[in-house]
């Protein structure tokens, strides 16, 4: 099967590599040129422009930052609009809002090409390993045509219906994340001020019904205060502030996610938005500015 790939970040490069792996003709294109060399080392072809990329595929995976990438590399010069078509499906596993997805999910319609919004749950490692959990909705019969790529990505996908519902999932998966991962900081920090072992916290909660793999993975780096970024936290703020917005629209109320974003936005401020996540450990230590990659 031969797709194209737009967007090598640390999951699209990932995700791009898993398919070149398995055997997929892999045509790749990123905006900065450069990230396409690993790729093409591994045997990708590379493409100028998204343009230029969906001329020569049938499919094209997008994984990019934000609704305004994903937008911009739809409808920009040069865009996948330009050459999708009859025949052509377009898939976006970017995590955005449903909005983003259907604007894009009609321009491709109009143009007589297929798409689906896939984005996915899991992070490096799990698109390094194809462990990923993969929420599509959107055109069937192209989702259909995608599942032995998706059987590469990911361990399991979901087809949710109707377009918008598998942006929404991961908004909702990804508000829990966020809103739990403040808790869990705030847990760590308590431990230590009140005289317990951070440490000792960890190995309780291990054994708990609150065990989970995020605290398991991210506790020990968040202890030394090391935050190699798997999931930055810009995008994780990007995702609360989506959710939010979602919770605007259905008149959710969301307490514990809008402090969450709050802690998210200041570690933003503080310049830690290209670390991990967990870095909003930084926030509630109260000891911003200090943080490493
Ligand atoms: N990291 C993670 O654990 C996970 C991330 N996600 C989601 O996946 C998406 C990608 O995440 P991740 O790989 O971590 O992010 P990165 O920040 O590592 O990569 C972002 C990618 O988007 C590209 N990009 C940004 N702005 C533009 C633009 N205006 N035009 C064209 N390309 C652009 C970047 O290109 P360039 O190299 O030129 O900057 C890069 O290829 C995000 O939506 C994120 O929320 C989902 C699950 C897990
Ligand atoms: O969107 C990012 C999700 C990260 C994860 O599921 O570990």
């Amino acid at each position: 099967m031969e797709v194209g790939f737009l967007g090598l970040g640390i999951m699209g490069k990932a995700m791009a590599a898993n398919l070149l792996r398995h055997g997929f003709r892999v045509t790749v294109w990123n905006r900065t040129l450069s990230k396409c060399d690993e790729l093409v080392a591994m045997g990708a072809a590379v493409g100028d422009t998204p343009a230029s990329v969906v001329a020569k595929c049938k499919y094209t995976i997008a994984m990019l930052s934000d609704p305004s990438a994903a937008l911009s590399v739809v409808f920009d010069k040069d865009g996948v609009l330009e050459q999708i078509g009859e025949g052509k499906g377009y898939v976006d596993m970017s995590t955005v809002d449903a909005a983003t997805s259907c604007k894009i999910s009609e321009a491709v319609k109009q143009k007589g090409g297929a798409f689906v919004e896939a984005p996915v749950s899991g992070s490096k490692k799990p698109a390094e390993d194809g462990q990923l959990v993969i929420l599509a909705a959107g055109d069937k019969a192209l989702y259909d045509d995608m599942v032995p790529a998706f059987d590469v990505l990911g361990k399991k996908s979901f087809f949710l219906g109707e377009m918008g519902n598998g942006a929404k999932m991961k908004l909702v998966v990804n508000m829990i994340m966020g809103s739990m991962m403040n808790a869990f900081s705030e847990g760590l920090c308590l431990a230590d001020k009140s005289g317990l072992s951070p440490q000792t916290l960890l190995d309780v909660l291990d054994l708990g019904a609150i065990a989970n793999p995020m605290f398991k993975m991210k506790g020990p780096s968040m202890l030394q205060g090391s935050y190699n970024p798997a999931f930055p936290l810009k995008h994780q703020q990007k995702d609360m502030r989506l959710a939010l917005s979602l919770g605007d629209e259905n008149a959710v109320s969301m307490p514990v996610a809008a402090a969450s974003n709050e802690a998210f936005k200041k570690a933003r401020s503080l310049g830690l938005g290209d670390l991990d996540f967990s870095a909003v450990h930084e926030v509630l230590k109260g000891t911003g500015g200090q943080a490493k990659a």
